[in-house]
């Protein structure tokens, strides 16, 4: 098992990897608080396969939400149904919520966790690759709006994470595939080995090391800019093109992982033609080797006008990130006219 320590500005975190520790969440959080209530906030796919064997860990009273699958929930609303439920429950401020679940209800519990009482414990157990590799680490939350996504959020730390690699296997592969976008991300933006390591037949049976070798990244880059400002921007590879595709396709016709390999692939086109070296194709085979989507979908005139919208916008430019050399992430201020030039060109 791998333990790995965040100290972030509401509480720090603890990491702990390891493959069959689902078992042990109940240890870990007696060896960090003593609720007297707890609330497991999951889906409508992960309840039926992991909600009971959680719920049977704790000697207190658990209360639950199970909230429908799917980014297109991932609203102020499901939020708001969440709070209903935690006031129902009678959770106060020295209680702790419980997401179970991919990135969708890791963020919206994180969100509502950080907001409820201006803020309340809380405890990520991700179940799906997407989550155990970023989203459950670093404190992102929040919700889409209409416009766009992650737009509502807060930076708040959880004060567990529980990533247990045995629970990766019963994910579709589709599902799991979406995982790879980000694991692919860390390679190309910190590490290549972690290419090289997806890039073996068996890799598979080295999921514990790959997740543990982003999270570390992830934790590092996290705890020198934990609010974003600087440095963390490069965990945004590929997100500025692909957080619009997501938008354009209503949050519902291309999933995270999907629009992330896609912005990719589009961020290395925009690196070469902006005088880096050309990674476009490298980038295209490793996540076709994925069976990613490399090709964007939508007119890019919509995705630039979606665009227009990313945190990293200030003003008249966006800040976007390349990569040169490969494993090294840069970040670009380019002009919105230069930008808008430079994507509609061939
Ligand atoms: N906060 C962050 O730093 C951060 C980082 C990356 C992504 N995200 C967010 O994460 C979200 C995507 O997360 P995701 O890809 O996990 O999607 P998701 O949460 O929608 O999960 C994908 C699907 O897998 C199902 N599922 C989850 N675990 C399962 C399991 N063990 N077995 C079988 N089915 C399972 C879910 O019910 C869902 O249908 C996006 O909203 C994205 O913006 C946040
Ligand atoms: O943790 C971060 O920082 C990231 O950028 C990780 C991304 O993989 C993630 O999708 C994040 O939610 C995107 O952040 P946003 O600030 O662009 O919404
Ligand atoms: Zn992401």
């Amino acid at each position: 098992m791998y333990h790995l320590s965040l100290h972030g500005s509401n509480t720090d975190s603890d990491i702990y990897i390891g493959s069959g520790i689902f078992s042990q969440t109940a240890k870990h959080i007696a060896e960090k608080f003593q609720p007297t209530r707890i609330h497991i906030v999951t889906d409508s796919n992960v309840a039926p396969l992991y909600l009971e064997q959680l719920r049977a860990e704790f000697p207190i009273g658990v209360t639950t939400t199970v909230i429908p699958a799917g980014e297109e929930y991932k609203t102020l609303d499901t939020v708001a149904g969440i709070y209903a439920d935690l006031s129902e429950a009678e959770l106060t401020r020295s209680d702790l919520v419980i997401a179970l679940g991919g990135g969708v209800v890791g963020d919206i519990t994180g969100f509502t966790a950080a907001t409820y009482l201006r803020g309340i414990h809380v405890c990520q157990i991700p179940t799906t690759l997407l989550a155990q590799v970023d989203s459950s680490v670093g404190g992102k939350t929040g919700v889409d709006l209409p416009q766009g996504k992650n737009l509502v959020g807060a930076f708040y730390q959880p004060e567990l994470v529980i990533i247990d690699t045995d629970i990766l296997t019963s994910l579709p592969e589709h599902i799991f595939n979406d995982g790879m976008a980000e694991v692919i991300k860390y390679g190309c933006i910190a590490n290549p080995d972690i290419l090289n390591m997806i890039a073996q037949p068996d890799f598979k049976s080295n999921m514990q090391h790959i997740v543990y070798e982003c999270v570390r990244i992830k934790r590092d880059v996290v705890q020198q800019d934990e609010h974003d400002t600087g440095l963390r921007m490069i965990l945004n590879f590929g997100h500025t093109i692909g957080h619009g595709a997501e938008k354009v396709g209503h949050f519902t016709e291309l999933t995270h992982g999907q629009a992330v390999a896609i912005g990719m692939v589009q961020a290395a086109k925009l690196g070469a033609k902006l005088g880096e070296t050309d990674y476009t194709q490298q980038i295209t085979e490793i996540c076709q080797a994925h069976e990613l989507p490399t090709q964007l979908p939508y007119p890019i005139e919509e995705v630039y006008a979606a665009m227009l919208h990313d945190k990293k916008r200030a003003g008249d430019s966006i800040n976007m990130i390349l990569i040169h050399p490969m494993g090294k992430a840069n970040i670009h201020k380019i002009p919105l006219e230069q930008l808008h030039t430079l994507l509609t060109a061939e």
